[in-house]
Order: C-alpha cells, then structure tokens, then sequence
C-alpha cells in the first residue's frame, strides 16, 4: 500500500506512473490536468506507442449521447496524443460529442473501447488524487521494457502493482488514524472538542466535533455530517447554504444537550475544490450543477460515508438522531449498521444568488427541501 500511497503522490504532481499487471504487462499511466506538451511527447516517445484517453462512465455518457456508459478508453492518433487542447476539449469540454471534438480538431479519435482493470485502477487514483477523472494510459511493448526498466530502478518513474492500486484506491476509510484532539470553544457551543482522523495516504483530514460532553449525551446521539465547503463554511459563499447549515448545525446539536458533528474533507461532493471551482464556472454558462459535474466526469454525487462510518465506530457511537436533509447520507448510514433513530431538518437562507442550486438538489438530487422553498 506504501508504494501506491507514493503513486498517488506523484499522480496529484502530473507525474506519469506504471501499472504492472500479474503478467508482468507495464501500463504507462498520464494524469491528463496540468500535462504538458512536453510531457505527451515523453509519454509517447517512453511507450514507443499512441495511448488512448480513458474517461469516466460519466463522461462517456455525455460524449455517446448515453443515458448510461461504463468507462472507456478513446484510441489515439500520435498526432491526437500529443494535441493537449483536443484532449482538454475530450475530457472536460462542454461542448459535447466525439464527432464534434474530432470535427473542430485536425486529429480524430476513434469511438470508445472497454476500459481494462488497468484504465479503470487509472481513473480511481486521479479521483483518489482530486484530479479531473482522466488519464492517458499506454502500453508498454516489449520493445520498450527495457527504456521504462531504466527510468524505474533510477527512481524517475514509480511502478505498482495494479492489483495493489486497484485495492487501495476503492478503499474508502478503514485506515483512519486517530491523529491529534484538542478543546476548541466554539462560539455556538463553548464546550467542544475537535478530534482529528488522517486517511492512510495523508491527502484527507476529518475531524469530528464532540459537542458537550459525551458522558452527558443521550443514547441517540445527534449527528450532523457536513461535507467540507471551503466558500460556503468559511467565507459564507452565497451560491450555497453550507455555512449557515454548519453554524445552525452547532446551535442545534448544542440545544440538543451536545453530539457530533463529523466535518469530512469531502469539498464539492467529494470531488476537491479545483473541481468545484470548474463546476461553478460551468454554472455561470448555464450548466445545473449536476451536469457541470457531469461535464467534468462525475456523477451526482461522488461521496461515500464508509469514513464517517468508521469514525463513528471509533467513538462508539451506534445510535443517531440525523441532521439532514439529503436521503443518501440516512441511507449511507443505515445500510453499515449505524442505527438512524430519527432525522432532523437543517436549512440555511434560500437567496436569489442559491435559488437554483438548492432546487436541483431537491428536484434531481431528492433533498428534502419544501420547507426551504414554501418559506
Ligand atoms: N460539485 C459541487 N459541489 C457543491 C456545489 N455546491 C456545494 N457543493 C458541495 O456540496 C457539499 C454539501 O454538503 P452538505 O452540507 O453535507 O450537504 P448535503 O449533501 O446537501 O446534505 P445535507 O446538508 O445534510 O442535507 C459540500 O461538499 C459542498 O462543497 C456545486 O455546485 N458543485
Ligand atoms: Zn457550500
């Protein structure tokens, strides 16, 4: 796992890694956000080959004019392969259809062949990496092992097994350390706690807000999960309702006579604030906000809640009264065991600049918002 850690490390750089499968096949592995020309001419001078272009199921779907796809990997020409722009305008563009990218292009791309395991362990380590979901992979041919054997034993190139990766990038939580913890007054609810988790890789910090005391906490504990909003939570962002859904929270939970509130390094959905950032400007073109994610390769929702799970299980706490509007995080919950006695509301303020985010997170997304829009 040590050595994948270190692969993701170099992924989140822009570096290019290797996979190697069980029979010693070597898959050269291209982060596409931040490459550079002069990194796509190494890529395709080191695989002596063009690679293809893997993108997610969502984006497919969105270039396949799909209701659904699986992931899938676009052959390239040498001349597509080293085209930066062209595969910016593949992987993220917002205007949308293979033909149409290959027509406004002098290079062209043939339609999508199934992703291997070794493009699919690809996508989950760009995500791991809060990258945008798509990568460059080539294979490695004999006549070239010996050139990536090279770059591997100098230590230029990092090489993993991608079984190992595959592992290690679908596992949510699990390998949560209980890190540091310390009294933290807070202005809704002076007596609190903030104890903080580190994933194994480093990249995520959670921390859990223990309100009041434990000792006098009922035994359905209140919990609010709050996925990290850096706009919203800290500079009270008016395209969302974050920070006055984590502040109200506070007040809630404290007024409750004390609990927790697990704040999860889950920024934009769990797809890292540089995506958030692209989703919001492809909002200012008129995109909802699911499909500016979905133009950027994701889906709805990319969070998972196992590390909320196992946080809870750390501290020792089965049963929850959930503070929520979102269906997903009731089901999340219930679904590994932890006991969701009862849920309560908490809003923040409808404003003209969150109107439409917050109907497309109860029209397409399900939240239970009619309070927030009858007033
Ligand atoms: N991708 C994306 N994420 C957003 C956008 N606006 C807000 N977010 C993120 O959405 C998440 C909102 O998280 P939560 O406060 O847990 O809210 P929720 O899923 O609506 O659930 P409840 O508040 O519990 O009802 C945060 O991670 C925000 O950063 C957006 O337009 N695009
Ligand atoms: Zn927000």
């Amino acid at each position: 796992m040590h050595q994948v850690e270190r692969a993701i490390f170099d992924i989140r750089r822009g570096l290019p890694i290797v996979l190697q499968g069980q029979a010693g096949e070597y898959v050269l592995v291209q982060p596409l956000e931040e490459v550079t020309e002069s990194q796509l001419n190494d890529l395709v001078t080191l695989a002596g080959e063009a690679p293809g272009l893997v993108l997610s199921r969502h984006r497919l779907a969105l270039l396949q004019s799909s209701e659904d796809a699986e992931p899938g990997r676009l052959p390239l020409t040498m001349a597509a392969a080293r085209n930066r722009h062209y595969l910016y305008e593949l992987a993220v563009g917002a205007n949308m259809s293979v033909s149409a990218v290959n027509e406004r292009s002098s290079t062209a791309t043939a339609s999508a062949e199934p992703a291997s395991q070794a493009d699919r362990t690809a996508l989950a380590l760009m995500r791991q990496a809060l990258l945008i979901p798509a990568a460059l992979t080539a294979h490695v041919p004999a006549s070239q092992r010996a050139v990536v054997d090279a770059r591997i034993a100098d230590g230029t190139l990092l090489a993993v097994p991608v079984e190992q990766a595959a592992r290690c990038a679908d596992a949510s939580g699990g390998r949560l350390k209980r890190v540091s913890e310390a009294r933290v007054p807070l202005a809704e609810s002076p007596d609190s706690r903030f104890i903080l988790f580190r994933e194994a890789d480093g990249l995520r910090e959670h921390v859990a807000v223990l309100i009041g005391q434990p000792t006098s906490w009922s035994s359905v504990v209140p919990l609010r999960l709050h996925s990290a909003c850096l706009t919203g939570d800290l500079f009270g962002s008016l395209r969302c309702d974050c920070g006055e859904q984590l502040r109200n929270a506070v007040a809630d939970i404290h007024a409750m006579g004390g609990g927790v509130l697990l704040y999860l390094a889950q920024e934009g959905r769990g797809i890292g604030l540089s995506n958030k950032l692209r989703a919001y400007a492809l909002q200012d073109i008129g995109h909802d906000t699911v499909d500016a994610d979905q133009i950027l390769g994701f889906g709805d929702d990319e969070r998972g809640y196992q590390v909320a799970v196992d946080i809870l299980n750390q501290l020792a706490i089965q049963r929850v009264q959930l503070l929520t509007n979102n269906p997903l995080k009731m089901a999340a919950l219930s679904e590994a065991g932890i006991e969701v006695i009862g849920r309560q509301a908490v809003y923040g303020r409808l404003t003209d600049h969150n109107h439409r985010y917050l109907s497309t997170k109860a029209d397409r997304g399900g939240h239970w918002l009619d309070d927030v829009f009858s007033g």
